[in-house]
């Protein structure tokens, strides 16, 4: 039978076997080092039940520039922070034929990864385990690779083949949506025109992240993602059949399913737009929970200014005297505060607060 590695971080990190490679192994246990402690583990009891009457909402974007639906936009962004688009007008067999490729990457032979790792620049791609490994007390059960929607030369250069043509093809196609998305936005904020500079600080910067969440033999001691808010100004997340999501519920207390719809793209608002908007637009804590039978794999889009911008409340957010609650920050030092502790809730906006 085999047996946990010696050292753990080793055969994660620098042999790049990453979480799948630990569950390959067919280990009874999940090692220690993945234990959650009792008290952050999410206990069936709370979970608000699928059937009740708070859930996610779920907007047609058809007709996007109907006010109606851009009303629905801004209740959702508003009142819940986490809302599901379905008709956002990015073929499904994109979605599908991206799905494909994220398994066809992680299912490459070890050293073929290994030289993936090796032989990218991080700042186009990153292939990692867990969270920030380095500077977390308890690793996630989960594997990310990280490709920047750079130039088209540079991508053609570094994003792996496997996968490259799938996730070029689905960034053009959602860049134009994510656009508009922010226009509604926008919008709603009373900004009428999302000129190139205002572009650069809410889209400058995107990263389509594959998360690659192994069976795990152990579920209930674990976390897929411990609790956290995004850093970037929204997320678009395409997630597979298999679920497990949670957003905390607004009682602080108790978490809700965001449940896999076909064809659905999840957004949600992070934490440089809930600063940008002055509290309006509220960033949630989400969490992921592994599985014990399956693999799940979901596919975020991080949408972030450049790492130069600098972000704060937007003007029109203090036209009618309301206070700043936040002050101007480098987006690059925020992420890097980010990435230098293990996630933790909604503690990173701090960095930002007055
Ligand atoms: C993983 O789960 C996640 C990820 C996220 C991601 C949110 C973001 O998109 S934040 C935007 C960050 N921007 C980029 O990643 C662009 C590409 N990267 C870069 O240009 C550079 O890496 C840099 C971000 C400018 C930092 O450069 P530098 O100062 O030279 O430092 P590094 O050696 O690259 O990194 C130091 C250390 O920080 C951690 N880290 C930095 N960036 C990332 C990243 N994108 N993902 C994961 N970790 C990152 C990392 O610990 C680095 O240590 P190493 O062990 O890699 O050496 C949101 C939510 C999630 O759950
Ligand atoms: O896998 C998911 O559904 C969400 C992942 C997530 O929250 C993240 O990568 O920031
Ligand atoms: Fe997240």
């Amino acid at each position: 039978m085999s047996t946990t590695p010696t050292n753990l971080i080793d055969f994660l990190v620098n042999q790049a076997n990453g979480v799948k490679g630990l569950a390959d192994l067919n280990l009874p246990n999940v090692p220690p080092q993945y234990f959650q402690p009792i008290q952050a583990r999410l206990n069936k009891s709370k979970i608000i039940p699928q059937d009740s009457e708070q859930s996610i909402p779920i907007i047609d974007f058809t007709n996007w520039d109907d006010p109606e639906v851009q009303d629905s936009i801004f209740s959702a962004a508003t009142n819940w922070g986490f809302f599901q688009i379905v008709n956002h007008g990015i073929p499904i067999n994109l979605l599908d034929d991206l799905k494909a490729s994220v398994h066809r990457f992680f299912e490459l032979p070890v050293k073929v990864k290994k030289s993936v790792k090796e032989n990218s620049p991080p700042e186009v791609v990153r292939l990692g385990t867990s969270f920030s490994p380095h500077a977390e007390s308890v690793l996630e059960w989960k594997d990310y690779l990280q490709l920047v929607y750079a130039s088209v030369e540079t991508i053609h250069s570094y994003w792996p083949a496997v996968c490259k043509d799938e996730a070029l093809e689905y960034m053009k196609h959602a860049e134009a949506f994510i656009r508009k998305l922010l226009k509604v936005l926008l919008k709603k904020l009373n900004v009428n025109e999302l000129d190139k500079e205002r572009e650069q600080t809410l889209m400058g910067a995107m990263i389509l992240s594959f998360n690659y969440y192994p069976a795990c033999p152990e579920p209930e001691l674990v976390a897929g993602v411990c609790p956290h808010s995004d850093i970037s100004s929204i997320t678009v997340l395409l997630q597979d059949g298999i679920g497990g999501l949670y957003v905390r519920d607004k009682d602080g207390n108790s978490w809700i399913n965001v449940p896999p719809v076909n064809g659905a793209l999840v957004i949600n608002i992070g934490d440089v737009l809930q600063i940008m908007s002055n509290g309006r637009y509220k960033s949630i804590e989400h969490r992921v929970v592994a599985n014990r039978n399956k693999t799940r794999i979901s596919m975020p889009i991080f949408v972030n200014p450049t790492p130069d911008s600098v972000i704060g409340p937007l003007p029109e957010m203090l036209e009618n005297g309301d206070e700043p609650q936040y002050k101007q920050v480098v987006f690059s030092d925020y992420f890097k505060y980010f990435f230098s502790k293990g996630h933790d809730g909604k503690k990173t906006i701090e960095f930002a607060k007055i």
